[in-house]
């Protein structure tokens, strides 16, 4: 099955400020992809290129085999929640579905009155009374209702409290159960991410710093624990390490170290992992098939 999104060196400059560098990924069709960085680090800048909302500076990108938004074709395809999950707020709730309705080919519209119906949200509130939740609920019936082959959304869950963040994650999962379709979502919260997706893809200061299938990458980083030591001979890359008294914590992409009775190796959580590329910005990329 062709990639859902290719990029090759694509690059985003605002003035001098580079907010996403040399970003070289393929992302494979069918998977939701958590897309996980700090704030600033060019998240919501590589979602609105592929969205189409953001012309890259240079580089190279395609989204389902076409140019993003580059005509009514493509731009059916791809449904984009932007980050402040934009709804009307003068329209009420059926008004949306209305507009959703004339503008959108592919438009499911019992799904999408169904969807609403059991979120509790009425056809004739309006959207600007809305709590933050509700909103972000009613901006991602929107986007699914759009029937889309790939759903993008830059930090879906940000502004709502720890429960309205699971009903929005578990709606989200029974919507990707349901039906076909790959799925980029951001956030910088990995807990959100970790139920759901199966690719990761980590950004740090505007550069990819880690990208693969989730299994791949837990399988593929370990944790040496031991009496402070030298990185330079240990096998893999090192992607983080912190000396600390006599002891060293070693963070290793590659195969598992030698069993050695003074270190203790461990695989990582992916927060663990994540955090790991965080805090290791001057490293290499990595890429795991
Ligand atoms: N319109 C703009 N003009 C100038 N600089 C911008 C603009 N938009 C983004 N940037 C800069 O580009 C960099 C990347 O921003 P971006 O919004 O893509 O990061 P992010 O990872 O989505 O961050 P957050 O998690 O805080 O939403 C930041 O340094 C930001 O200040």
């Amino acid at each position: 099955m062709k990639p859902v999104l290719t990029t090759r060196g694509l690059t985003r400059r605002y003035g001098r400020r580079t907010a996403l560098s040399d970003c070289t990924i393929t992302v494979p069709s069918g998977k939701v992809v958590g897309l996980v960085g700090p704030n600033g680090a060019g998240k919501s800048t590589l979602l609105r290129i592929a969205a189409g909302a953001l012309p890259p500076t240079a580089g190279e990108i395609e989204v389902l085999g076409g140019r993003p938004g580059s005509g009514p074709g493509q731009l059916a395809k791809v449904a984009f929640v932007a980050q402040d999950t934009p709804v009307y707020a003068g329209l009420t709730v059926g008004d949306h579905l209305r507009f959703g309705a004339k503008t959108n080919p592919r438009w499911d519209d019992a799904m999408a009155r169904e969807r609403l119906k059991s979120l509790g949200l009425k056809l004739d509130q309006r959207a600007g009374r809305l709590s933050g939740g509700q909103r972000a609920q009613l901006a991602l019936t929107m986007a699914v209702a759009k029937r889309p082959e790939l759903l993008i959304l830059d930090e879906p869950v940000a502004a709502l409290d720890p429960l309205a963040r699971r009903e929005f994650m578990q709606g989200l999962m029974a919507h990707i159960a349901e039906h076909e379709g790959s799925v980029i979502l951001s956030s910088h919260v990995v807990s959100d991410l970790e139920r759901v997706c199966d690719h990761l893809i980590v950004l740090v200061d505007s550069r990819v710093r880690a990208d693969g299938e989730v299994e791949d990458l837990l399988a593929g980083h370990h944790r040496l624990t031991g009496p402070r030591r030298d990185t330079a001979d240990l096998p893999g890359d090192v992607i983080a390490e912190s000396h600390v008294g006599r002891q060293s914590t070693v963070i290793l992409r590659g195969p598992a170290p030698e069993p050695d009775p003074a270190y203790e190796v461990e695989k990582l959580s992916l927060e663990d992992l994540v955090l790991a590329y965080m805090s290791s910005d001057a490293r290499p990329a990595l890429e795991m098939a």
